[in-house]
């Protein structure tokens, strides 16, 4: 099997998997494959007969200005990668293959859940992923999708779109992978400096000491304000990063909260930029019902 760039040599591999009688999972990527992408698949594999990977730098989730041109690409290292950790198909379609000439429609799910955290930094972005998710799961038609818990937002944008248009598909959401030192793995970590690198950790440290601070029995523990001035303060600590947002909201909705409430998930996000490159990271809080 090689790399699959048309819907029509999709088609045909499709017709010869019996797929009839055999489950399969879609691991939608931009490429660049790292631990991240491949625990993706793996999970993909454990569920599933048969694993498509698309890899495929989307267009229209970029704005103007951003690195759409400069995003990192390697279909070769990718194509390894993914048939290592699992993958039967790799999915490398070029921009006119996804979007036929005069393409004009577009799906958005609307609400605080798109217009909070990277929504109100990047306004056209999420309705350019739920497009091409949507694009991909017409062409692949799979059981089962795959997305990672580093993109949350994302995440909990799918699964509502999933939901609200009755589509006949599982979502599942995997865990954040991290480098040792904790930094979450991102195709555009490569961007970053030696120095740039080093300090990047500040993302997942302030997310750290906001869930020591929410553990730590002090009256204000469960304050958005104060978990928030926690995560802030530390990342300020670093000199080269500037802070894009810090929010904690409702982990399923993202409307805003003030406390943390016991029994209920609040999701602590972050998105900083080092120089041109914008890292985000998240973590889940929650305190245990008494
Ligand atoms: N560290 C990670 N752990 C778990 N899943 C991840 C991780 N990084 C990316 N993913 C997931 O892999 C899928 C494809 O993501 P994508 O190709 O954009 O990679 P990325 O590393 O997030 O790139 P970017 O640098 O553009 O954010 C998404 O569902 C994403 O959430
Ligand atoms: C889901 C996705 C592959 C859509 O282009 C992208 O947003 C990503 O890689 O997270
Ligand atoms: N994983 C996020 C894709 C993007 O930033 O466009």
């Amino acid at each position: 099997m090689s790399i699959i760039k048309t819907i029509e040599e999709l088609e045909s591999w499709s017709a010869g998997a019996d797929r009839k009688n055999r489950t399969l999972g879609l691991v939608p990527t931009m490429g660049y494959l790292h631990e991240g992408h491949c625990s993706l698949i793996r999970a993909a594999k454990a569920e599933n007969d048969l694993v498509v990977v698309s890899v495929f730098v989307n267009p229209t989730q970029f704005a103007p200005g951003e690195d759409f041109e400069s995003y990192p690409r390697n279909i070769e290292r990718d194509y390894e990668l993914a048939i290592a950790a699992g993958a039967d198909v790799v999915f490398n379609p070029e921009v006119g293959e996804i979007y036929v000439p005069g393409s004009s429609t577009f799906v958005e799910v609307t609400g605080d859940i798109t217009k909070k955290l990277c929504g109100a930094s990047r306004p056209t972005h999420f309705k350019g992923v739920t497009t091409v998710v949507n694009i991909l799961f017409n062409i692949v038609r799979p059981d089962r999708a795959y997305f990672g818990q580093k993109d949350a937002q994302q995440a909990l944008i799918i699964k509502k779109m999933v939901r609200d248009l009755h589509m006949p598909l599982e979502v599942t959401v995997c865990p954040i992978v991290r480098e040792a030192d904790g930094l979450a793995m991102s195709s555009r970590n490569v961007y970053l400096s030696a120095e740039e690198r080093k300090q990047a950790v500040c993302l997942n440290c302030g997310l750290q000491k906001a869930w020591e601070y929410l553990n730590s029995g002090s009256d204000d523990s469960r304050s958005v304000r104060k978990l928030i001035e926690v995560i802030e303060n530390h990342i300020k600590g670093q000199d080269l990063a500037v802070i894009d947002y810090v929010r904690i909201l409702d982990g399923e909705t993202l409307e805003e909260i003030n406390g943390i409430e016991p029994g209920k998930a609040a999701l602590a996000a972050v998105a900083v930029r080092f120089g041109k490159t914008r890292l985000i990271d998240n973590r889940v809080l929650s305190v245990e019902v008494r």
